[in-house]
């Protein structure tokens, strides 16, 4: 699939997300791998649930930096660490929905466990609800050359797949193409609702 289809789908995917109400004012940002050593993120401090395709920036995987001298999100060194972490991956979203928010401050452990769920079967590779799939987690920074280094880190000795949470911030998950991470980002979201509801009711 051409750049310019995969931007228009991710045009498309950061509209949806804003309809979600996972982008309040100017939160998430969102990106595309858009050939050998490039990526196109969204522009730092715009409202990504009316991003036009002209909001994306060409960053360099390597480096961060975007060649244009235009500012590329704040969290550039997320999505560009997981683009050098995952060959395969293809497209980043990040979202702070209240459910991730939340969720990932309630959660003391270094992951937040999915288990019992039809729905797991959405993330790519998942046959059962009967198995267990860890979503890591995080503590939040607004250090993020230092967050990126201790996710990095933990990758080495853990496998991290879908995503991750950072406590009291949000998600970010990933997918071989726009279309694969938007489908990670639903059915995480539909998780975390449910896990959510899970925990409140058992509580009462
Ligand atoms: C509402 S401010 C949130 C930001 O600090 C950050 O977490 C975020 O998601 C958006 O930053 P941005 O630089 O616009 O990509
Ligand atoms: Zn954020």
């Amino acid at each position: 699939m051409t750049v310019t289809l995969q931007l228009a789908q991710l045009v498309a995917a950061c509209h949806w997300i804003g309809q979600q109400g996972w982008a309040p004012a100017t939160g998430g940002n969102m990106s595309v791998r858009a050939g050998e050593g490039v990526c196109l993120l969204s522009e730092s401090g715009k409202d990504k649930g009316s991003l036009t395709a002209a909001d994306f920036i060409e960053v360099d995987i390597a480096s961060g930096q975007a060649p244009s001298g235009r500012k590329p999100s704040a969290e550039t060194g997320l999505h560009t660490l997981i683009y050098r972490l995952f060959p395969e991956a293809g497209a980043v979203l990040h979202t702070h929905s209240v459910n991730s928010t939340v969720l990932s401050r309630i959660e003391k452990g270094t992951a937040l466990r999915l288990q019992g769920y039809e729905m797991q079967k959405s993330l790519s590779g998942q046959t059962s609800h009967l198995d267990s799939v860890a979503i890591a987690l995080f503590d939040n920074d607004q250090d993020i050359a230092a967050l990126a280094a201790r996710i990095e880190d933990w990758a080495q000795t853990h496998s991290l797949r879908y995503g991750f949470l950072l406590r009291g911030h949000g998600l970010t998950c990933w997918g071989r193409d726009v279309q694969e991470a938007r489908r990670h980002l639903e059915g995480l979201e539909f998780l975390f609702n449910c896990e959510m509801q899970r925990r409140l009711l058992e509580r009462s």
